[in-house]
């Protein structure tokens, strides 16, 4: 397997992304987890730009010791002699030295010719290497280059002395032929290509930066650059993880590798997300909360059966604990009761199964994801159930902070008969059960009321307690609802179905044979 190294510029590139600002302190963190992920070579940022960035590439080289740490430099001397400052503690230290070769480049932003661009750069690295063994040097906007003019700029900086060439696809406008195709063309036209290492460096701007860093790689690169979640500069850069899972995913089609410890990307995508403040999308790739979650029926049946029906990677691999399982409306029921045997419900019946899935479905319906507390909510509500002696039917309310709250309950009995009321009150909830007094004809008594969230955000499901009084008898019902009116009524008209069951003493233990929590 040949080895690709892997340089990594969340510190330089990546700080480039709009809104991100590490302090020193930071980015000696992200370091230190970078060196554990196994990187070898990590930008840590462009000293000559602020004292602040020289100081945070200063102790970054010091804290680091086994990856070798690099600062970015312009092709000018007083660049380079920051970095030199910087890189003074570096076990193994790189200058990364850039000078842009495209003709959009050289004509509006160095106004330059491309002689001037060879004498620049080369007297950089000249200079530079009477003090870096190690010296990376960037056409910036190479892909943009000619491709006559790159093979000449990449062998002046092979003689000048420079020990990576990285090609940079600086404004993500490559294709992965068209990029591949410049690593095959400078492998076999520049002179003494083989005593230095070629890299490549692909923006996302269109999407493609990790396929054209893979491209690279078919085509002879020796390192790739990249940053962890992809973020840098405008779209970001190349994805580490994406390449290196790529590549251990399709070892047999790339017959290359990294030494990435790969358990460790997860734990390093959630530090850099934290510290950058860049949120991970759901959706993102390897470490995307959504990558290895299952929603829809069919693929949680068949995950089920057999992992590898869906699953191209294991979580583990990245240092996730397991896939999940994400219960919605999408889902069926083999997933449904593998759910339930995991939280602890393996003494259910067929029929409870069967009234517990639909009831789920119900919820689903209303609720994007269904979660445990959800689930458990919805079993404790349905399975731990009074004899349903009335039905809560339908409810109508209306309310206006100007006007008397009034509730319409419609309600059936155990016989199937229909009661219907309306009442107003000193609020919903009074209004409610003004209502199902009416309709229920039960004297009873509120004495306690307590409402709270069971689950979590505004699609939470709500759990009401009440406390109902009847002579000697005191019941507590409870009622869960995605609306706490709903809730409200249901909590009621459980207690109510409770206090006559009391009075039914031939009913007091119907409550099923389920252990529930
Ligand atoms: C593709 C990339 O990601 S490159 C890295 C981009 N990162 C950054 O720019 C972040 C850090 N940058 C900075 O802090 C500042 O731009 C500094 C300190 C480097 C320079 O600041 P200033 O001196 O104010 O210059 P400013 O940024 O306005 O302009 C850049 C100058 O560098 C020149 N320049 C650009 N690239 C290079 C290079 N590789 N080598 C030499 N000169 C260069 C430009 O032509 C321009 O020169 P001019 O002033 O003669 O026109
Ligand atoms: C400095 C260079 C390598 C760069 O970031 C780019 O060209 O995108
Ligand atoms: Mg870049």
């Amino acid at each position: 397997m040949r080895k690709i190294y892997v340089f990594d510029t969340t510190l330089r590139d990546g700080e480039q992304s709009p809104g991100v600002n590490l302090n020193t302190q930071e980015k000696v963190e992200i370091a230190l987890q970078l060196e554990r992920l196994g990187v070898d070579r990590i930008e840590a940022g462009f000293p000559a730009a602020s004292p602040g960035d020289l100081k945070s590439v200063s102790e970054v080289a010091e804290a680091v010791k086994n990856s070798s740490i690099i600062g970015l430099s312009r092709s000018r001397e007083q660049d380079i002699e920051a970095a030199r400052e910087a890189l003074k503690k570096a076990e193994d230290p790189c200058l990364h030295l850039f000078l842009a070769t495209s003709p959009i480049h050289r004509k509006y932003k160095l106004r330059m010719e491309k002689q001037q661009v060879l004498e620049s750069a080369e007297a950089a690295i000249r200079y530079a290497k009477k003090y870096f063994s190690k010296i990376e040097f960037s056409p910036e906007d190479a892909a943009r280059t000619e491709l006559d003019f790159l093979c000449e700029v990449t062998e002046m900086a092979v003689r000048a002395g420079a020990t990576v060439v990285n090609i940079p696809d600086t404004v993500g406008f490559m294709t992965p032929d068209e990029f591949g195709n410049i690593f095959k063309t400078l492998r076999e036209n520049v002179l003494g290509i083989e005593n230095i290492q070629l890299s490549a460096h692909c923006h996302d701007d269109l999407g493609m930066a990790t396929a054209n860093a893979l491209a690279a790689i078919r085509n002879g690169a020796d390192q790739i650059e990249g940053t962890i979640n992809g973020i840098g500069e405008r779209a970001g850069n190349t994805s580490i993880e994406e390449v290196a899972m790529a590549l251990e995913t399709r070892k047999e089609f790339y017959e290359a590798t990294t030494s990435l410890k790969l358990n460790e990307i997860y734990r390093t995508s959630r530090l850099v997300s934290k510290l950058t403040g860049m949120a991970v999308p759901g959706n993102k790739a390897i470490v995307g909360s959504n990558a290895f979650a299952h929603e829809s029926g069919i693929h949680q049946d068949g995950m089920l059966k057999e992992k590898t029906t869906y699953e191209i990677m294991s979580p583990e691999t990245i240092g996730l604990k397991e896939s999940k399982l994400v219960l919605g409306k999408l889902s069926g029921r083999h997933a449904f009761s593998e759910k339930l045997v995991d939280m602890g419900y393996d003494d259910l019946n067929e029929e409870q199964i069967k009234e517990a899935f639909k009831k789920f479905k119900n919820l689903a319906d209303k609720k994007k994801n269904v979660s445990d507390e959800d689930i458990r909510a919805m079993l404790v509500e349905k399975l731990v159930s009074t004899p349903e002696f009335f039905t809560l039917e339908r409810i109508d309310l209306s309310y206006g902070n100007q006007s008397i709250p009034k509730a319409t309950i419609r309600i059936k009995t155990k016989e199937d008969a229909i009661a219907e009321e309306t009442q107003e009150g000193n609020g919903s909830v009074d209004a409610i059960y003004n209502a199902i007094d009416k309709a229920t004809q039960e004297d009873v008594t509120l004495e306690d009321y307590a409402i709270k969230s069971v689950t979590h955000g505004k699609d939470a499901l709500g759990e009401v307690h009440v406390v109902l009084k009847q002579g000697d008898i005191a019941v507590t019902g409870r009622g869960v609802s995605t609306d706490i009116l709903d809730a409200s009524a249901r909590a009621y008209i459980d207690a109510v179905n409770r206090i006559i069951d009391k009075k039914n003493s031939d009913h007091v233990n119907k409550r099923g044979n389920i252990t529930l929590i």
